[in-house]
């Protein structure tokens, strides 16, 4: 189902219905997908971040990676300002891939530790033919842009902290200027202390290079930091999006409630007032979903229907759209029942 009313007037990106499953290898599974995304919507307004959030192994990952074509989705659309990108020639695709990048998780194994970090920011510049001309500037900028000391160009990956190795992959995601950035969990592997430094560092480059992201990860105080809306996936679905503000402070669907119970909330009273849920049990298997909603196995609040009907989107307010039958309404104090659909 895709929530029509989820238009902006200049998305960058455009996901409808994207499907990814992957066929089972073992023995045991011969015949059967995993259903890693299973029809997701989103778009992104250009100069945004929208924030994916949910639990390992929820699809996320491979949400970043169908939308960049790195793994070819099973079905859906997905445009990049207004071009659909999954049916591009070869040509067009290696002028659309300049425009979006990636940035994965581990800055060690994201770097060829046995090149300079010269060698390392030259080649998306020879990769895709620029003339070496100015390349020395293009460096520098470079070095300028994420922070790092210009006498780094003759070290090695070894000879950084983790921060700083993020720095360079960074660094090698924005040298041709990219229009947009998949971040997949880039604070993941970092300590707690250097994670909001390179937060703050994708916010600045967001604004002095009008840069758009798709930002990944588990960690719902990142993902707050970073987003001007934001999308909690739950076993391949996505089950609420809306703004930052209204993910934080009104969350509707159970399993936000859930992730955002361990969150602290900096407004005391805000805090008090959302409603606890604890999540007990593990993730479901993307193989064998639950029937009706795939919540509803782990869901306080699952009533009858929830195990037969899939739900569908409603738009709760303006600008938050959820897939439950019973939503919250956290702000009157949580756990009340917005009237179901
Ligand atoms: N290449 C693959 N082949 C088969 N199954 C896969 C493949 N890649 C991912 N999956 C499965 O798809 C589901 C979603 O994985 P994905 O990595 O997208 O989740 P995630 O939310 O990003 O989790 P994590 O943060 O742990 O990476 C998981 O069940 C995973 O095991």
């Amino acid at each position: 189902m895709i929530p029509a009313k989820v238009e902006y007037e200049t998305p960058l990106l455009e996901v409808r219905d994207l499907k990814k499953y992957y066929p089972v290898s073992s023995p045991l599974g011969r015949g059967q997908v995993v259903k890693a995304v299973d029809g997701i919507s989103f778009s992104v307004p250009q100069g945004t971040t929208l924030g994916l959030v949910g639990e390992s192994g929820c699809g996320k990952s491979t949400v970043g990676r169908s939308v960049l074509n790195l793994q070819p989705p099973t079905s859906g659309a997905v445009r990049f300002q207004g071009r659909d990108i999954l049916s591009t020639s070869r040509k067009e695709w290696r002028a659309l891939r300049r425009e979006m990048q990636i940035v994965f998780q581990d800055p060690f194994s994201s770097l060829n530790g046995r090149k300079r970090i010269r060698t390392l920011l030259e080649e998306p510049f020879h990769i895709h033919g620029m003339g070496t001309g100015t390349l020395q500037q293009e460096l520098d900028t470079l070095l300028d842009l994420v922070g790092l000391p210009k006498n780094s160009l003759n070290k090695f990956p070894h000879e950084f902290s983790g921060g700083q190795r993020q720095r360079i992959v960074i660094a090698r995601a924005i040298a041709l200027r990219p229009k947009f950035i998949v971040c997949d969990e880039p604070v993941s592997a970092l300590d707690v202390s250097v994670q909001s430094q390179i937060v703050n560092l994708f916010r600045r480059l967001q604004r002095e290079l009008g840069l758009t992201y798709l930002f990944i990860s588990h960690d719902l105080s990142v993902v707050h930091h970073i987003s001007d809306h934001i999308g909690v996936m739950y076993l391949g679905k996505m089950v609420e999006l809306s703004t930052n503000d209204n993910i934080y402070t009104r969350p509707a669907h159970p399993y936000t409630l859930a992730l955002l119970s361990s969150v602290p909330l900096p407004d005391p009273v805000e805090q008090r007032s959302r409603a606890k849920i604890i999540l007990t049990g593990d993730l479901p298997s993307p193989m064998n979903p639950p029937s009706g909603c795939r919540f509803h196995t782990r869901c306080p609040f699952a009533e009858a229907r929830c195990s037969v009907e899939e739900p569908s989107w409603r738009e709760i307010r303006k600008d938050h759209w959820v897939a439950c039958h019973f939503p919250k309404m956290a702000s009157d104090g949580g756990g009340q029942h917005v009237p179901s659909a």
